[in-house]
């Protein structure tokens, strides 16, 4: 192998690369590989995990994913998210592993090549996504890979869950990041008033318009639009967000002039799209086209092992930082199910340090919800009375549901009346 084409080809990848052969030893190397890292990498005798990680031996002896054999496995390029110690401390880095062969088709090396991930972190740091789950580190990879393209991205995942976090994220990342970041907040807006906060108006267009008004699609101009609970955009105004989307044209209200919008997509829903189109409840064709690209955001249930540490990322960026957890406290908190996400962890953070007469917290200054749950999980497990699992029932869901009333009445079977006087029964406000 000619080692000074293998290194001009290298030099030639604007991120950082490197080649290494079968014994993972660092053949070639660029220079915003050699500026990513604090080792020195010395070429013929570094191995690449002693660069990335300190380690001594290959990575899956440290319990991560070795992507060199999952290469050797599959023949083909494969990828893996990392955490590498970088300049800028513990940092995630999407990896893209290829394997190399010679004429006669044997693997003689492999090609890698990173992509730093800037907006998440398994530390704590202000701004940043914060977690190390398998679930969060899938999406990661989603994210990063959207980010470099112009493709429109929904997202979809309950309340809390960060959607807003990983639109900016998508954002930040892209090469629309100098420009505006509108978010377009779709629930509760009228037909009249989606279309004058969309497209903006002309002085006098409608009873009241005294004066011209910019549209949000205007003031994103080059930038991205984020459309949050794209679900409760009404039918009527589907049919006009579709013609923008696929003539990337609009009017203002009241105006006649055609105007050209310039901006990447992002759209979120806690819905699932795909039920409300099978009920006739949103367009099919605006359907596919805004999930470009679908990303799942997992609910913090699913991401158990990121409790902890986001817990202590919100305690130390509150204004109680100087407190601490102790570790019932943090272990009671890993086993409540959250049904308002990372968000609710957030305020129960703050409700718990606040409520600390002491600079720890203990499981006394956890708020009452943590310890319900815990309790009624308890409970439903032993044989209760009909009764008691019935009142055991209608309290979790006036924790966690959103329904109106008289729906959820229909849900439970009984008449809105005798779901009230149940409530009543119980002393439960549904709200
Ligand atoms: N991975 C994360 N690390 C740190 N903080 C996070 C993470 N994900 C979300 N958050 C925080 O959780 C809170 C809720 O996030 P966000 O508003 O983005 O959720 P959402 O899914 O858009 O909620 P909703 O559907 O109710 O609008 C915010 O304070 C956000 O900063």
């Amino acid at each position: 192998m000619n080692v000074s084409i293998v290194q001009a080809m290298i030099n030639s990848i604007d991120k950082p690369a490197i080649f290494i052969n079968t014994d993972y030893t660092i053949l070639a190397v660029n220079e915003a590989y050699r500026d990513t890292y604090e080792t020195e990498v010395r070429v013929g005798s570094s191995r690449c995990f002693e660069v990335s990680h300190g380690h001594s031996s290959p990575c899956d002896k440290h319990g991560e994913e070795c992507p060199i054999r999952q290469c050797v496995k599959t023949e083909r390029a494969s990828s893996v998210i990392h955490i590498h110690n970088t300049e800028q401390g513990k940092t995630y880095c999407d990896i893209i592993m290829r394997p190399v062969k010679d004429a006669d088709g044997i693997t003689t090396g492999f090609l890698e090549i990173l992509d730093k991930i800037e907006f998440a972190t398994a530390e704590s740091h202000a701004n940043k996504m914060i977690g190390a789950s398998a679930p969060f580190k899938t999406m990661l990879t989603k994210i990063n890979r959207a980010a470099s393209s112009e493709i429109a991205v929904l997202l979809h995942g309950e309340t809390g869950t960060g959607k807003e976090l990983v639109a900016k994220a998508l954002h930040e990342s892209s090469r629309r990041a100098e420009k505006p970041f509108v978010v377009i907040e779709c629930t509760g807006l009228n037909e009249n008033l989606f279309e004058s906060e969309l497209f903006g108006h002309e002085k006098g267009a409608f009873t009241g318009a005294s004066y011209a008004k910019k549209g949000l699609i205007e003031i994103a101009n080059g930038g991205t639009v984020f459309f949050d609970e794209i679900a409760d955009v009404p039918l009527s105004m589907q049919v006009k967000l579709l013609r923008l989307l696929e003539t990337q044209c609009y009017r203002t209200v009241g105006g006649i002039k055609q105007r050209k919008a310039d901006f990447r997509l992002i759209c979120a829903s806690h819905k699932n799209l795909l039920e409300l189109v099978e009920k006739g409840e949103f367009r099919k064709d605006l359907y596919y086209r805004i999930a470009g690209f679908p990303i799942t955001l997992p609910s913090l249930y699913e991401r158990a092992e990121d409790i902890p540490s986001l817990a202590l990322h919100f305690l130390s960026h509150s204004e109680l930082r100087h407190k601490r957890f102790d570790k019932k406290a943090l272990d009671r908190l890993s086993e409540y199910s959250f049904p308002g996400n990372i968000r609710e962890l957030k305020s129960i953070v703050e409700q718990a340090a606040l409520l600390a007469n002491e600079d720890v917290i203990t499981i006394d200054d956890l708020p009452e919800q943590v310890h319900f749950s815990n309790h009624q999980d308890s409970h439903l497990k032993q044989l209760v009375s009909l009764e008691e699992a019935e009142e055991v029932y209608l309290r979790r869901i006036c924790e966690t549901e959103k329904l109106p009333i008289d729906e959820l009445a229909a849900c439970l079977g009984v008449s809105t009346r005798t779901l009230y006087r149940k409530f009543q029964k119980y002393e439960l406000k549904y709200e």
